[in-house]
């Protein structure tokens, strides 16, 4: 089936003062609908930079270069007059970029301002992909996620065509609503039913009960479950979920992982961020493995979990406790100090010469421990 989502040499670099942040380096990744692709890797290796990239949600020191094609999940619809409907211009559980021009041109990053402009943007409703910043939009419906500016982000693609379950729900809702006023908003939005609120939350695993309180009388663990159904509300045909199942408890992570799987068999995509390799290996199609800003084995999860390529796969599925309960020793270089060569070889027992040089290929390592054909 043809891709909905094409993300070539993605890079994604952060300014510092005396150093540059190498988060993300030359990335390619394909996802076609009713697949569930699994992004893994150990902390800080750029996995949810990765996904505030492609929504446009990074911060105004980030260097993005290559690109992110969205293809339409259906054919694309005739013109703008027959589907034109009006969605607040930010979604309730999606955070507004640090990076925001307008905001950083006004000097104002306090917490209360940051809201108050978030609820004014709320009302603020404007026609999908014109004016300004709408560059990237190819005929046919495809968006250059990483060009097409602010105002198609925020109109056309941020909760209608990718939803996305933020990696800290609790900082990211908004918080003078409750759960069920959040929920009813968002499904409204989207042209559905706001009578729908509870069975949304039911199918986040969440007592529709709890959709009276506020988010910050929510337990990390609940503020987790109603981003979900905030997400799964607005019905995207891509969603991308950045460790969704953290704080919750293993019947909770099954509910999670079995309801993305379902979204998946219905024809949607699913990005899957995750320390939890044992959550890919249940429901992913294919897994993408991130080891210092770079994807080291990209491969179907089946063979990548019965026959790990790269030494870093092998090394993290060693650690689960089912397998050998063996930590990976050492720590991943320092983004803003990465080797010339295999960012791997200090930890890599593989180790020899040629990992001076830079490997590449669906399995990055000179030294693989199958052979997988490009
Ligand atoms: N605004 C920023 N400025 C500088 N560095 C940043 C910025 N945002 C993220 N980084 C750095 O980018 C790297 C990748 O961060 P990212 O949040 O993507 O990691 P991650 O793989 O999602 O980790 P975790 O599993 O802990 O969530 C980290 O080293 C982080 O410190
Ligand atoms: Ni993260």
């Amino acid at each position: 089936m043809k891709n909905l989502l094409v993300i070539e040499g993605l890079g994604v670099r952060f300014r510092l003062r005396d150093a540059t942040v190498h988060a993300v380096s030359d990335l390619d990744l394909t996802v076609r609908p009713g697949e569930l692709l699994a992004v893994v890797g150990e902390s800080g290796c750029g996995k949810s930079v990765l996904a505030h990239a492609l929504l446009g949600l990074l911060p105004a020191n980030a260097l993005v270069t290559g690109r992110a094609l969205l293809h339409p999940a259906r054919p694309a619809a005739p013109g703008p007059s027959t589907q034109r409907r009006t969605l607040p211009r930010w979604s309730s559980v999606l955070p507004r970029p640090a990076g925001d021009r307008a905001e950083s041109r006004r000097g104002s990053s306090g917490w209360s301002s940051r809201l108050s402009r978030r609820l004014r943007d709320s009302a603020e409703h404007q026609p999908e992909g014109t004016g300004a910043g709408g560059g990237g939009v190819g005929s046919g419906g495809a968006v250059d996620l990483l060009a097409c500016g602010e105002k198609v982000l925020a109109r056309s693609v941020r909760g209608r065509r990718i939803g996305l379950i933020p990696q800290s729900p609790a900082t990211a809702l908004t918080v003078v609503r409750t759960g069920r006023r959040l929920l009813a908003e968002t499904l409204t939005a989207h042209g559905r039913d706001p009578g729908l609120a509870a069975q949304v939350a039911i199918e986040a695993g969440l007592d529709p009960a709890d959709l009276e309180r506020y988010p910050f009388e929510l337990s990390g663990g609940m503020a987790q479950r109603l981003a979900t159904a905030l997400a799964l509300a607005t019905d995207p045909p891509l969603l991308i979920a950045d460790e969704p199942t953290s704080g919750l408890d293993r019947p909770l992570v099954d509910h999670t992982l079995d309801l993305l799987r379902r979204r998946c068999d219905a024809g949607a995509a699913v990005l899957l961020i995750t320390h939890d390799l044992a959550a890919a290996e249940r429901v992913a199609d294919t897994v993408a493995v991130m080891y210092a800003s770079r994807i080291v084995e990209h491969r179907p999860a089946a063979d990548l979990f019965r026959s790990p390529a790269h030494p870093y796969t092998q090394a993290l599925l060693n650690a689960l406790p089912d397998r050998d309960f063996t930590p990976l020793p050492g720590h991943p270089p320092m983004l803003t100090a990465l080797p010339p060569g295999c960012a791997f070889a200090a930890r890599c027992p593989r180790v020899s010469e040629t990992c001076a040089t830079r490997p590449s290929g669906p399995v990055a390592c000179h030294h693989p421990l199958v052979e997988v054909p490009a």
